[in-house]
């Protein structure tokens, strides 16, 4: 579980985040939206500590995050930011070797556990195929799905994504989504399409650095709040196949 209270954060006495309080449970998967700039990196940040509050406090399983330390912190969460890279040198699987770093000490060195976690990890990404493929000659997806594994590889109880289906095609898209909804681990995505955040357990609107509203993906994602906070206009259908909502947009006129 995590516990955020009355977060705020500001960069040269610019407000970006406002006294936020919310709670993730544990496993959930939450969705995080809001327009261009309305705080969503900056949440993730400081839920990873990689950013200090101005105020308020992150608790992760009831532990203050600012108590712990970085090695502790890298051993229970994972970022996956926006434009995360990597040092050219690498080949794909000694990039997801990155993710055992947290783990590794003189006395527990890397062993076969840590080779089978990272073979296990680039399976689940379906890049077994290019392990031994050199950082540079990667596409941005199949970086991407790399920069996913190096977290999981991490085995994190807390999992942050920043928009991780971009540079993605459609089928790795949704493979991606299902496999974060399906781990045991909580879960805090930021996403910009909508219809995707319908399949988080509960979606988290941020506007303007304040949290609108959190709730189920239905009750939060009405046409009023997608007006005010994106300025769109909203519809959502239903899918006659599975009875599953969709949302469609249109420009106010
Ligand atoms: N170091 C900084 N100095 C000044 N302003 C900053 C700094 N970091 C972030 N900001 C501003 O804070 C606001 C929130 O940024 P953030 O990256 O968290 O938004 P976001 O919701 O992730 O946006 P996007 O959807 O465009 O990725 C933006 O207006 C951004 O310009």
């Amino acid at each position: 579980m995590i516990t955020v209270q009355n977060l705020s954060y500001a960069v040269k006495g610019k407000p970006l985040l406002h006294a936020l309080t919310m709670q993730v449970a544990r496993g959930e998967t939450l969705g995080l939206i809001g327009p261009n700039g309305s705080g969503k990196s900056t949440l993730l940040r400081l839920l990873a500590g990689l950013l200090r509050p101005a105020t308020g406090r992150v608790h992760l399983q009831g532990r203050p995050l600012d108590t712990l330390t970085r090695r502790a912190i890298a051993q229970q969460v994972a970022l996956v930011e926006q434009h995360a890279d990597t040092a050219e040198k690498l080949t794909a699987r000694q990039a997801v070797e990155l993710g055992r770093t947290p783990w590794l000490t003189a006395l527990s060195p890397w062993s076969e556990a840590d080779d089978s976690i990272v073979s296990a990890a680039l399976a689940t990404v379906a890049m077994q195929d290019h392990a031994t493929r050199p950082w540079a000659t990667l596409s941005g997806g199949e970086r991407q799905r790399l920069h996913i594994a190096r977290a999981l590889a991490q085995r994190p109880e807390l999992l942050l994504l920043d928009e991780p289906t971009n540079h993605l095609d459609i089928r790795h898209q949704l493979s991606i989504l299902r496999l974060v909804s399906s781990l045991p681990v909580t879960s805090v995505i930021a996403l910009h399409d909508l219809n995707q955040a319908m399949g988080c357990d509960r979606v988290a609107v941020l506007h303007q650095g304040r949290l609108l509203a959190i709730g189920p993906p239905a009750d939060v994602l009405t046409p009023a709040c997608l007006r005010d906070v994106f300025g769109v206009m909203a519809r959502s259908l239903t899918d006659p196949t599975d009875g599953s909502t969709h949302l469609r947009f249109a420009p106010i006129a």
